[in-house]
């Protein structure tokens, strides 16, 4: 039996929109951080140009899958002649902006990188991680950050608090592209800093766009609240909040208590990847 890899969440612990490029992206300041909600990966090595996948994301064609996407852009840059059966055990929901997919292929081009031996360095792995989405590169960075542009100029925060979350999934899938797309979404903020961040400034300016399109989402941001849970926001694009617990078993009492459809867990923010020394050469 093969190993078994994890692909970590993540959380925007913050998220502000700066500004919209000419060519129609936008922007960002956001906080990373991973959690220890994660989807599991094994890896079984197949002949040249032979990849496929079995389990994964529901709905997504194999072909699609960002970590099949990725495993065919390593064996490109890296000149491999060899394939790989990937099975993906999915935990994360998909379009829950914790970054499932993203974690998936950064979890493949680190796994693969080792197995196959190309050796390519962090650096690189990131480059061609950010080919694949502008989350990807934080996974294989591997560190929580401060990140600008896209999502690619990251700056270690290596202590943040590691805080217990109450993460709540209200069972809709939020499309990035329609959020970032919404005419009446705000563009410009007046760029924040890792200081004002630290010293409580923890919004998501991609909120009440989100809200207002979803409204399962401010329902459960209220139901969390009504818990007792603080500092509730969205992560990412969401369709995903979550909030601040003192600790693993008031989370864990939160969580139980979340009614259905919606899912909740209660989850640890971490600092390092769990595959950070995998990457190091
Ligand atoms: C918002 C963030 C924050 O971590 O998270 P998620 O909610 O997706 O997890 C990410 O930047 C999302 O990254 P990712 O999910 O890879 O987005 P992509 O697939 O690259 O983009 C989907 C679409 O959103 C828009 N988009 C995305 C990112 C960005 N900085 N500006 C944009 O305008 C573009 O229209 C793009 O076509
Ligand atoms: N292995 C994968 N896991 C999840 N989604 C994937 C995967 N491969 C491709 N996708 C696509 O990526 C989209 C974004 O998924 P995901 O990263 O989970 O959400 P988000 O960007 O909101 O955090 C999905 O809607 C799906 O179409």
């Amino acid at each position: 039996m093969s190993e078994n890899y994890p692909a970590p969440a993540k959380l925007n612990l913050m998220l502000r929109v700066i500004d919209q490029r000419s060519d129609g992206y936008h922007e960002l300041q956001t906080v990373f951080q991973f959690i220890d909600l994660a989807d599991q990966l094994q890896f079984d090595s197949r002949p040249a140009g032979r990849f496929s996948r079995s389990g994964g994301p529901e709905g997504v064609p194999e072909a699609n899958d960002l970590s099949i996407r990725a495993a065919k852009c390593l064996a490109d840059v890296g000149g491999v002649h060899e394939g790989v059966h990937i099975h993906i055990d999915k935990f994360l929901p998909m379009g829950g902006g914790i970054g499932g997919g993203s974690s998936d292929a950064a979890t493949t081009l680190i796994v693969l990188n080792r197995l196959w031996r190309t050796g390519l360095r962090r650096e690189e792995l990131m480059e061609i991680g950010a080919s694949l989405g502008a989350d990807v590169p934080v996974f294989i960075f591997g560190r929580g950050a401060w990140a600008e542009g896209l999502g690619e100029r990251l700056q270690a925060l290596d202590a943040l608090p590691e805080s217990h979350y109450v993460l709540l999934h209200p069972q809709v899938s939020v499309s990035t592209r329609e959020i970032f797309t919404a005419p009446e979404l705000t563009r410009h903020h007046v760029p924040s800093t890792i200081g004002a961040f630290l010293g409580g400034a923890t919004e998501n300016t991609l909120e009440p766009t989100v809200c207002a399109r979803y409204p399962e989402v401010e329902h459960g941001t209220r139901w969390l609240k009504n818990q007792g849970v603080h500092d509730v926001r969205l992560t990412g694009s969401g369709a995903c909040v979550f909030g601040l617990v003192a600790d693993n078993i008031s989370a864990q009492q939160i969580a139980a208590r979340v009614p259905a459809p919606w899912r909740a867990w209660s989850v640890r923010g971490c600092n390092r990847h769990p595959l950070y020394d995998l990457a190091e050469q």
